[in-house]
């Protein structure tokens, strides 16, 4: 018999309510998110990530003190053990970076400081170490997959400077490390969102933060989730130039094809992140030439507002803003992970704080009970 539908959730638990979560706030209605109260665009105006991240983790901005320490126990944890970047250096070369970030993390997950159960305080450990040695992983993948040398972290520089200097070799003008670090802080944290859904679910069962991540990564790596700034770089790749968009997005709506970018199950009236990181758009088209991408992205903008009613979200401005910043494609989903490992770690320390397994009902609609035939009696 099936459940009685005051117990059936939608389909994809739209509107469903799991849980409290003091981490994050989104508003649809007023396209405003704000994290631990704080609104998302004063941070990224007003802060580093560095201090976004401590907000996140602890609940409150840091004092000039406490930046300082957490700094410190970031820069000093970015190396990897030789032994991670050996299992690197083997990874099938055709391989997506973030199936490598995914192994790396599981790596590190053997390892003694980050087995065991967790107590907050061990998950907040643990996840200011894997904030500090993901971007040493994706770098290392970057430039292993390139046949060049990796290039060691430097505790001297910030984590979005360090970053490219781990990538490039060097660290580029204020105004792109500024924007990259910026886009990190649009991108740290977002309610219930399917990867965060997916590590809390993990930690619920009394596992540990690095299955939590692992777990977490291979959701957002899907086109509907994180996927979809590496697939909006594509398709702005493929439209290629400007007097071609608008034919491109006519035949897309025409064979009722999914537009990369496009879309969220929360906002319907526009992507609270967005105008921040389209003005990063901008600037990086400005800074580093590409006017095309500006002038192909209204198009698409314009159109799917136009005649679907449908906005942008984060992903549709950022595929740009990374490839302008010199990024391959397959590295933006990674550095999604980057971000988000701050509030995937915030809701892992949540959820253990007050734990109930994560438990849903199936409502069965397979066979009626049956008998077994024998297998020589099976036709
Ligand atoms: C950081 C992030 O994760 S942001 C999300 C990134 N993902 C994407 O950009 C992928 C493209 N977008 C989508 O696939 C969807 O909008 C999602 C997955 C983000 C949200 O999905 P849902 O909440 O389930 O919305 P749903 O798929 O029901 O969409 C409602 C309607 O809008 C249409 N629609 C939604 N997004 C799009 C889109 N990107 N292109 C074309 N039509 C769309 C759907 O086809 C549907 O139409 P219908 O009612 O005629 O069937
Ligand atoms: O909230 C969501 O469903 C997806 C999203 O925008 C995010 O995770 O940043």
């Amino acid at each position: 018999m099936n459940a009685p539908e005051k117990y059936r959730a939608k389909k994809g638990l739209e509107g469903v309510i799991f849980d409290t979560t003091s981490v994050s706030h989104v508003l649809p209605e007023e396209k405003s998110l704000f994290y631990r109260g704080y609104a998302v665009h004063e941070l990224a105006d007003q802060c580093c990530f560095e201090e976004v991240a401590f907000l996140l983790l602890h609940g409150e901005l840091p004092t000039a003190a406490q930046l300082t320490d957490f700094a410190e126990q970031e820069r000093s944890a970015r190396a990897l053990p030789v032994e991670l970047q050996k299992v690197i250096e083997q990874l099938p070369a055709e391989g997506h970076p973030m199936d490598a970030v995914r192994t790396a993390v599981s790596f590190l997950g053997m390892l003694p400081e980050f087995r065991g159960v967790e107590t907050p305080e061990s998950a907040l450990r643990k996840g200011v170490s894997l904030l500090a040695k993901i971007p040493t992983v994706i770098a290392a993948v970057r430039r292993i997959g390139r046949g060049e040398a990796v290039i060691p972290p430097r505790a001297d520089l910030s984590l979005s400077e360090n970053f490219f200097q781990m990538c490039f070799g060097e660290v580029p003008q204020p105004e792109v490390v500024g924007a990259f670090d910026g886009a990190l802080t649009l991108y740290a944290e977002h309610g219930f969102n399917a990867s965060t859904f997916t590590a809390r679910v993990i930690v619920s069962t009394q596992s540990d933060l690095p299955s939590a991540v692992c777990g977490a990564i291979g959701a957002l790596k899907g086109n509907l989730h994180g996927g979809a700034n590496e697939a909006v770089m594509h398709m702005l790749l493929e439209i290629d130039s400007p007097d071609r968009a608008q034919s491109w997005i006519d035949n897309a709506l025409e064979s009722k094809a999914k537009v990369m970018g496009f879309g969220h199950r929360l906002y319907r009236l526009g992507d609270s992140r967005v105008p921040k990181m389209t003005a990063y758009r901008e600037q990086m088209a400005k800074l580093r030439g590409g006017e095309r991408w500006e002038a192909i992205s209204r198009v698409l903008e314009e159109t799917m507002v136009e005649r679907k009613n449908i906005h942008p979200n984060l992903d549709f401005p950022a595929g740009p803003v990374y490839y302008l910043m010199g990024f391959e494609i397959p590295l933006y989903t990674p550095i999604f992970v980057i971000a988000r490992v701050v509030g995937w770690t915030a809701h892992v320390v949540e959820q253990i704080t007050d734990n109930r397994l994560v438990r849903p009902s199936a409502d069965y609609v397979g066979a009626a009970p049956r008998a077994v035939t024998p297998l020589a009696l099976r036709g």
